[in-house]
């Protein structure tokens, strides 16, 4: 497989706050979930990605290529939704489009149009009177429009309600149904990518805590519920985290064959992408 992203070396400071070292890389037909917690540093890692933010450090390749010296043929093949847009709000879909489309040589009418049908939105529309999932649909529209192999969205399912997130999950599906694309997604709303996620990186505190497939991720961690007395200096060296109660206790734990043999009689069950989320975030779970 192919990396379509590789990012090495990556850093940025902004006064209190510092992207450090950030090093991955995307391989191409998977959708990578970028998740951490609000403030953690995703919005800056992808405008850093797309040149849109400086960087004091690091090196961007997309499709092979250096993102220095070939920026306009890199963008040409990537497809951006960003929290907001960054439209023109008092310009109608159909002027906004004709600037966008302008930039690109693959501009695909048709399937902007078809794309626009979907999803109900009038070409004579102005931007300003869009609500947020309109907003995001518009912009999807756009990003599809013109024959990415890429797409990089930051936030998208933030603020929408079930249905269009549910929309949206199937449109990313159908996207990666030609082969050597991707699809990069950060949220700190980590349901979506339980249904749809391949590969998942974390960021917190400006540092990139993991890369993993998402299958091998969750069947390495468990949460455990047992008895307090099963708690003792050395298992607890086992666990992430731990939340005690008058009872028992309940921890996230990635030794399990260790939990096993220290603790028999536990009960396990697997987590979500949140609880691993949480439990890697520095300090335990928020
Ligand atoms: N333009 C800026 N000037 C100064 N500080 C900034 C700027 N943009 C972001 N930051 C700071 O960088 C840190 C990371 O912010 P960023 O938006 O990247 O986080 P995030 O993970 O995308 O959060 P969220 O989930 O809330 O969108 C925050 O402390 C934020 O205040």
């Amino acid at each position: 497989m192919e990396n379509i992203l590789e990012i090495s070396g990556l850093n940025k400071s902004y006064g209190n706050f510092s992207l450090q070292d950030i090093s991955f890389s995307l391989p191409e037909g998977c959708i990578t979930g970028f998740i951490g917690i609000n403030g953690a540093g995703k919005t800056t890692t992808l405008r850093t990605i797309l040149g849109l933010t400086s960087k004091s450090s690091g090196n961007v390749r997309l499709f092979g290529m250096d993102m220095k010296t070939n920026e306009k043929q890199i963008k040409e093949r990537i497809g951006i939704v960003l929290d907001g847009g960054g439209f023109y709000d008092e310009l109608s879909l159909s002027e906004m489009k004709s600037i966008v489309a302008s930039a690109y040589k693959s501009w695909d009418e048709t399937k902007y149009r078809i794309y626009l049908d979907r999803f109900s939105l009038g070409p004579k529309q102005k931007i300003n009177t869009l609500s947020k999932g309109m907003r995001m649909k518009y912009a999807l529209a756009l990003a599809l429009s013109h024959k990415a192999e890429l797409l990089i969205m930051d936030e998208p399912t933030s603020g929408l309600d079930p249905l269009i997130r549910s929309q949206l999950l199937d449109i990313l599906k159908e996207f990666m149904n030609n082969g050597g694309r991707g699809v990069f997604f950060s949220t700190h709303i980590t349901s979506d990518l339980d249904k749809i996620a391949d590969m998942l990186i974390m960021i917190d505190n400006g540092k990139i805590i993991f890369q993993e497939e998402k299958d091998i991720l969750l069947d390495s961690y468990r949460i455990v519920k047992s008895d307090l007395k099963d708690l003792t200096k050395d298992t607890e060296k086992l666990f992430v985290n731990i939340s005690k109660t008058a009872f028992g206790f309940t921890g996230i734990t990635n030794q399990l064959e260790d939990i096993k043999k220290a603790m028999p009689d536990a009960i396990t069950e697997r987590t979500t992408i949140e609880d691993v989320m949480l439990c890697n975030i520095k300090g335990g779970k928020k």
